[in-house]
């Protein structure tokens, strides 16, 4: 069997970037707007800081301003609301992020409810669940849109398509669920209590993975052929007391059978990213009513 084709995340986010980094200098010079990004982190885990950061450095990057809010872990609930309340006000705001997981004495639901829906580039606001479920206009989550850009590339039109979508969070499985039904697939969402999974995964032309478990798509329930994109990043243990990133696919066996496959590190990682900064830049472009392709529906 012929190897799979990688699905290189790294380079196609680049790309993007690269488009969202002309579009910013545009309605720079056009419109005298420059699109700024808030990312707000409650704690101290270090791997977040990296993630903030590496946000943060590309918003810059692409010409943004981003602006960083660093609280401690035991900040009250109502000092990060009334702080989101202040970047709902400031018009030098177009998209706020608040990384996830928040800690335990935080109602993460209420805090995401207190971001401005027009400005939610997270996509995680009922306002915008319920836009993206509905098939009206509204802000995509991050990872969801970047993983559907890697597949309409790849692929062309799913139309017909099987696609199985297996997790089911609020933040990658269910908005990816509704994404494919609107690319016309047959989507099936599975999760901890599906019965025959690897069944239900070797039907399936897309298999989406997204259950936040190291290596648990096994190669040899890939349909031959199939597309395959692993939104997992688990950080496992390696040889030498080092670390390695690993997905949700056992990516050994499956990149013997899929057709295509995304790899981890440099697959989906990179283009969620690059999806928060174009966010960032429709929010932008939708809250000054600025003629550009970005402030119109995606597809
Ligand atoms: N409100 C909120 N929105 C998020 O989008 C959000 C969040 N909270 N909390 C944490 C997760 C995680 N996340 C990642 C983004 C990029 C990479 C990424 O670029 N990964 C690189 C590798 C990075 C490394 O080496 O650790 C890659 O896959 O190639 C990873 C993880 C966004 N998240
Ligand atoms: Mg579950």
């Amino acid at each position: 069997m012929t190897q799979a084709k990688l699905i290189d995340g790294n380079a196609f986010s680049a790309g993007l970037r690269d488009e969202i980094t002309a579009r910013v200098h545009e309605i720079r010079d056009g419109h005298r707007i420059t699109p700024g990004l808030a990312v707000v982190l409650v704690g101290e885990d270090p791997a977040s800081q990296v993630y903030v950061r590496n946000k943060n450095k590309r918003a810059a990057e692409c010409g943004m301003t981003s602006f960083e809010h660093i609280l401690p872990a035991d900040t009250p609930e109502r000092h990060l609301l009334t702080l989101i309340e202040g970047l709902n006000d400031d018009p030098m705001v177009h998209g706020i992020l608040v990384q996830l997981p928040l800690p335990r004495h935080i109602d993460s639901q209420k805090v995401i409810e207190a971001i401005r829906p027009d400005k939610d580039v997270d996509g995680f606001h009922p306002w915008n669940v319920g836009k993206l479920a509905a098939g009206g206009v509204g802000l995509i989550p991050c990872t969801p849109l970047g993983s559907m850009m890697m597949l309409r590339d790849h692929l062309g039109s799913l139309a017909g398509m099987k696609a199985i979508v297996v997790g089911r969070s609020n933040i990658v499985g269910k908005p990816m669920a509704h994404l494919l039904i609107r690319e016309n697939c047959t989507v099936t969402v599975a999760h901890s209590q599906t019965r025959d999974l690897p069944g239900e995964v070797r039907a399936a032309d897309i298999v989406i993975a997204a259950v936040g478990k190291p290596e648990m798509i096994k190669g040899d329930w890939i349909k031959p052929g199939a597309t395959v994109i692993d939104v997992g990043i688990n950080r496992v243990a390696a040889e030498g007391g080092k670390t390695r990133l690993v997905g949700d696919v056992d990516f050994a066996g499956a990149v013997q059978v899929a057709g295509a496959i995304t790899p981890v590190p440099g697959g989906v990682g990179p283009m969620t990213i690059a999806c928060l900064l174009r966010n960032t830049l429709t929010a932008a472009a939708r809250l000054h009513r600025l003629d550009i392709p970005e402030a119109h529906p995606w597809n």
